[in-house]
């Protein structure tokens, strides 16, 4: 990264208006892995979120050999993998986003072998991978890490011919489902996988492997089946709309005590963050495909335990620790996802929130007054995060290493600007 990118928020004013709520970034990621499995045909992905995630992907789509345009005004991506020619996933471009382990099973099938040199995505402290290799072994493969001198590992993972097997998740994780899910749909025979992860981009990505040609049965369950097939073709899909960031709008309404029109958001998709945004005095209305949103009375406390699907969604943990700094008397928030996540607890003290943290538990003694302070956004919704602490305090707040941010939400400055907001994005 040459620059760094910093976000300028100058907080007070209420938030109204309607916004577009982006394509989801956990269901794309995926999508552009599975599209890498198409040995005919082309891929058109539609609603793609124009986010720095997204184009670390087609980077890496490029480097493996894919021919991917990212069309950013008309939200489109087509790639074509008949191409696909190295196995190597290179660090300077992998080690950048967590989905780059999402390639991993296109190369797989398609060229025997995948050599990773990095993964990367937020540090929130420890983040496996056993259950993704534990699979692929079953399934035949072979892993194996070799370090260099320098400390830095490369994976190999070499699969002359995967074979169906019955799999499981410890819990059920997001990625290792989706990647089980792709290692199965082209392996010799049936696979089972036990403990599967629910969330709705998982849904979304069985729904675009079934139109390739996959055979796959029980998404949703926690248990799923996929009979293998010898072929995946390119096909046409629109990406399910992201109710992280449709969440984080919610909350910009909510810190604001605005009211605001989310364009695709889906209440359903917020599991019970939607419920825990209710008991703090949220209102919501869903019109059809649009979520009316407002917040006019006292904010109350809340207690969150994060948990998968339809569970309060880790991702939405940051976000709802800013809104509760507002929220009348204590909340309690448990992270029982990731062991690393609050950081942003720190950041939020420098603008005057008052939050006591132990271990994955987090108080947050509520009402505070926020102002505008110099803060660092370390990982994405920490990020997000302090753009809403900034909508609410007093005074400027700059938020730096917001690369983070546009790892994952697409022109948050243009989006807010038009509802009002105060903030701009600078590269410097
Ligand atoms: C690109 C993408 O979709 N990212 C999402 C995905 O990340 P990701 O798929 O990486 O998250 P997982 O669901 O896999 O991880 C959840 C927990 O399971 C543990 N674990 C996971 C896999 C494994 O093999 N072994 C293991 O122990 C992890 O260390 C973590 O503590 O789901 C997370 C949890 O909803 C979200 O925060 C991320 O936004
Ligand atoms: C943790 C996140 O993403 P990733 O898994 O891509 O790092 C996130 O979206 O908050």
């Amino acid at each position: 990264m040459a620059h760094d990118v910093r976000y300028r928020v100058r907080g007070g004013g209420q938030l109204h208006g309607t916004v577009f709520i982006q394509g989801a970034k956990n269901a794309v990621l995926p999508m552009i892995g599975a599209s890498l499995m198409a040995s005919k045909g082309r891929t058109v992905l539609r609603n793609v979120p124009i986010i720095e995630d997204v184009r670390r992907a087609v980077e890496l789509a490029r480097a493996v050999g894919a021919k991917a345009e990212l069309h950013e005004a008309e939200r489109t991506l087509v790639i074509d993998a008949s191409t696909l020619n190295s196995p190597v996933l290179p660090a300077e471009i992998a080690a950048r986003f967590r989905g780059s382990f999402l390639f991993v099973p296109a190369l797989l099938h398609r060229l025997g072998e995948a050599v990773i040199e990095g993964v990367g995505g937020c540090n929130l402290g420890s983040r496996n991978l056993d259950f993704h290799y534990n699979g692929f072994k079953r399934m035949g493969a072979t892993v194996t890490e070799q370090v260099a001198d320098n400390g830095d590992g490369t994976i190999h993972i070499k699969a002359g011919d995967l074979r169906g097997a019955t799999l499981y998740c410890d819990t059920p994780s997001h990625t290792g489902t989706e990647n089980l899910i792709m290692a199965a749909a082209m392996a010799r025979g049936t696979t089972l996988i036990k403990n599967a992860a629910l969330e709705p981009e998982v849904l979304d990505n069985i729904a675009i492997l079934r139109a390739m040609g996959a055979e796959i049965r029980g998404g949703g369950t926690g248990f799923i089946t996929v009979e293998g097939v010898g072929e995946l073709s390119g096909v046409e899909h629109t990406v399910m709309p992201d109710r992280i960031d449709a969440g984080v709008f919610v909350m910009a309404a909510a810190i604001t005590g605005g009211d605001l029109s989310l364009v695709g958001a889906n209440l359903e998709h917020l599991g019970v963050a939607g419920d825990k945004l209710e008991q703090m005095g949220v209102e919501f209305h869903q019109q059809g495909a649009v979520l009316q949103v407002r917040r006019d009375r006292a904010l109350r406390p809340i207690n969150i335990i994060t948990d998968e699907y339809p569970g309060f969604a880790t991702d939405l943990q940051s976000p709802i620790m800013a809104l509760s700094c507002l929220a009348d008397g204590p909340s309690y928030i448990y992270e029982r996802i990731f062991d690393g996540r609050f950081k942003l607890a720190g950041e939020l003290g420098r603008m005057g929130a008052d939050i006591e943290v132990d271990g994955n538990r987090a108080k947050v003694n509520g009402p505070s007054r926020l102002r505008g302070a110099t803060v660092e956004a370390h990982d994405l919704r920490c990020g997000s995060a302090l753009v809403l602490a900034g909508l609410a305090a007093e005074g400027e707040t700059t938020i730096t290493s917001a690369y983070y941010l546009d790892r994952g939400h697409a022109h948050t400055a243009e989006r807010l600007r038009g509802l009002g907001a105060d903030i701009v994005r600078e590269e410097v």
